[in-house]
């Protein structure tokens, strides 16, 4: 199968928008990647360059180790599949997903076993006969895929595939698609912007943002070591509490993490003191999951925070408390204009800029978060005044399903001081040796 390099890859296009900046990502034999990140981030335009579709204006695409920057997108062995897959209305089923090897003037006998075997191998081998019109939309969801897998590929690309499907059907064919693709042992680039599609069907995740890769690696390590503030920030549900925090470094020790009203405090042999304490009498912002947070009966010892409960969601297997601590939270605003989106205002990254904003902790924002790449980005996340708004933090809490609590009321809970994540300014991650 095939390998994927991107060196160094840059894509500005002719109006001057520079949608892929500077990516450099290895997609190793057989692996399944997934590019995951907002709308308008440059995912799709990474997969046009892989497919050939579109040339990089610097850096280089290597297939199987070789230079492929200049093959044409048909000698690159690769198959895509897309949202709006289209199928030959006119054409049967079979003679969809057969229509590429009869392209390649694959035998007629040949041809029929090979469509037979990829369509037993999808569940859709009882429709061969039938027309499009005749289909589910998981239905024919599958004989697209059928039509990419029939043709052996080395590579498949796959650009949000799944994106116009209701839920059910897409956690299905999620299950479906990464269980057969690793079958076939066929490397693949999987795109969306859904991260709860990202972490269950990923090796590895590369996290893009305005262009620039943020991290790559595992789902466990991008979601519990999160390389910047835009990661922590985009993956998970509820999405992980930023708040902001003045350290106060007390010399052997330990290290005062003041969230406003209350502080945590981490001990002098805690590997990651000594990094946080270079932040002497500045802010930084501090991460914590709602499962680093238990709760504890009022005046429990040990690293408490004490709230009130502003308000309780109930999704059946557990709810959701979210507590008035004192603190100022930070929230990763989709808002910011990217370099990318400048020449339209409207656009999609702005429009999903306004979900994020509504879906992030329930907008429970203070210092909004205008630029957080890794450290070419330099702008403070935590001091641009004239972009800040300010409210307090809502720390969002698991607890069992309806619990015996009432919003209004107080709630102790227990920080787990080793699940903290830490980060500076620009939203770059703290912690020495983070993975
Ligand atoms: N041909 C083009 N000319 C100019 N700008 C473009 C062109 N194609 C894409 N862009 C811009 O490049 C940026 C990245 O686009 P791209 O389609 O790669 O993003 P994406 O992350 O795949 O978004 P989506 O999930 O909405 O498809 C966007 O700002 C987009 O407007």
């Amino acid at each position: 199968m095939t390998t994927v390099a991107l060196k160094d890859v840059t894509k500005i296009f002719q109006d001057g928008t520079v949608a892929v900046d500077n990516v450099s990502i290895d997609v190793n034999d057989g692996e399944f990647m997934v590019l995951l990140g907002p709308s308008g981030c440059g995912k799709s335009t990474v997969l046009r360059m892989v497919a050939g579709l579109e040339d990089p204006t610097t850096g280089a695409i290597l297939l199987d180790g070789d230079l492929a920057n200049d093959l044409p997108p048909r000698e690159r062995r690769i198959a895509m599949v897309f949202q709006d897959f289209a199928l030959y209305p006119h054409m049967s089923v079979g003679d969809n997903i057969g229509f590429p090897l009869r392209l390649s003037r694959v035998e007629p006998m040949a041809r029929g076993e090979r469509v037979a075997d990829v369509a037993s191998a999808l569940g859709i081998g009882d429709v061969l006969a039938r027309k499009p019109n005749q289909l589910s939309g998981g239905q024919r969801q599958r004989v697209a895929m059928g039509r990419a897998i029939v043709r052996r590929p080395g590579l498949f690309l796959m650009d949000e595939p799944l994106s116009n499907l209701d839920s059910g059907l897409r956690a299905e064919l999620r299950a479906e698609i990464s269980g057969l693709v690793r079958e076939l042992g066929v490397s693949t680039i999987y795109v969306t912007h859904d991260q709860a599609e990202a972490l269950t069907m990923a090796d590895r995740v590369a996290i893009m943002r305005r262009g620039v890769l943020q991290d790559v690696g595992t789902p466990t390590q991008v979601y519990g070591r999160p390389a910047t503030l835009y990661v922590a920030a985009f993956l998970g549900s509820p999405r992980m509490n930023l708040l902001e925090a003045s350290v106060y470094v007390h010399l052997d020790r330990y290290v005062t993490l003041n969230l406003g009203d209350q502080n945590l405090y981490l001990p002098w042999d805690d590997i990651r003191a000594r990094a946080v304490a270079h932040y002497h009498g500045e802010r930084i912002v501090v991460g914590m999951r709602a499962e680093a947070l238990t709760p504890v009966a009022p005046n429990s010892p040990g690293d408490v925070l004490q709230g009130r409960i502003r308000y309780l969601e109930h999704h059946g297997h557990e709810s959701l408390a979210f507590l008035d601590i004192g603190a100022t939270a930070v929230v990763v605003d989709e808002m910011g204009q990217a370099p990318a989106e400048q020449a339209s205002e409207g656009g999609p990254l702005r429009r999903f800029g306004h979900a994020v904003q509504r879906l992030t902790n329930r907008g429970a924002s203070a210092a909004a978060v205008q630029e957080l790449g890794p450290s070419r980005s330099r702008t403070s996340v935590l001091s641009d005044p004239g972009r800040h708004h300010r409210r307090p933090a809502e720390l969002a809490v698991r607890l069992a399903p309806y619990p015996n609590v009432q919003s209004g009321t107080s709630l102790s809970v227990s920080v787990r001081m080793d699940a903290l994540h830490f980060f500076d300014d620009r939203g770059d991650r703290i912690d020495v040796g983070w993975r």
